[in-house]
């Protein structure tokens, strides 16, 4: 049986099981970036030029970003504790009966939503480093290509609120302290474990050159070549989707006693 991505209930919440969880949402990761990785940089997606004549006129990807969310808000999507939307102000309500969330965060977690930065991240930092130079026109299959990246990260950054809920409860006693007094770096410094963090870069490197692997039957054509460079996945890791994590794991735990 493979690896679940979510959470049944509060029995199965623990460290291992959302680092399990993390680790399957790495392939998600992967795969869509291979998948965005087809079209080149298009920036017309992402200035307003292109987008004057739409009722989002910040630009393409926003009005699809913004359209989509409203769909899926609708279907209930942001239902779930494991989702948040970029664009959440005037989303529609859930049309769908209630499915039973387990309520395993704090309460004043809900609001923790670093979207805005993970937009700005992957728009000007991420995109340009794995996508090449140049403009095809295919503005929409690529804008719903993003629309797949940011979802999968966002939900792999937020995740950092069950991570950190799950490292209270394993010892409240020496967060605690720290909560009380608002003291970030000491946080940071308790939730942190090194060794992890290097066998994920290590790990991702890995996945990477398998998934994104050209795949020939030439047997005269060796070289290992990649839809995209391996070693950018210790690196997007590295800088941007691991210290956002944290981020919100040190932004649930300051709220943990609320
Ligand atoms: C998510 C965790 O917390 C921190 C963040 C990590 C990450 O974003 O992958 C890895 C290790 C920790 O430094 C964890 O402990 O698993």
């Amino acid at each position: 049986m493979g690896a679940c991505n979510t959470f049944s209930n509060m029995k199965s919440l623990n460290l291992d099981s959302i680092r399990e969880s993390l680790i399957r949402q790495e392939d998600t990761i992967i795969f869509s970036l291979i998948e965005r990785s087809q079209f080149p940089m298009n920036s017309p997606v992402y200035t307003p030029a292109l987008a004057s004549t739409l009722p989002s006129s910040k630009s393409l990807l926003h009005f699809i970003v913004n359209q989509s969310e409203t769909i899926q808000s609708q279907a209930g999507r942001y239902e779930s504790p494991e989702e948040h939307p970029f664009f959440p102000d005037n989303l529609p309500s859930s049309l769908l009966p209630q499915y039973n969330h387990p309520q395993i965060l704090h309460p004043t977690a809900a609001a923790i939503n670093i979207n805005k930065t993970i937009w700005d991240v992957y728009v000007k930092q991420l995109l340009p480093l794995f996508t090449a130079e140049g403009d095809d026109g295919n503005y929409v299959p690529t804008a719903t290509s993003d629309l797949q990246c940011l979802q999968a990260i966002s939900r792999r950054i937020h995740y950092g609120k069950f991570v950190a809920e799950v490292k209270y409860l394993d010892a409240p006693e020496d967060y605690a302290p720290a909560i009380r007094a608002q003291d970030r770096d000491a946080l940071m410094k308790l939730l942190t474990f090194e060794s992890v963090e290097e066998m994920l870069k290590r790990r991702v490197e890995k996945k990477a050159k398998v998934f994104a692997q050209e795949v020939s039957l030439n047997v005269v054509d060796q070289k290992e070549k990649y839809k995209i460079d391996p070693s950018l996945l210790p690196l997007l890791y590295g800088e941007w989707i691991m210290p956002l994590t944290k981020l919100v794991e040190v932004e649930y735990l300051l709220k943990r006693l609320d």
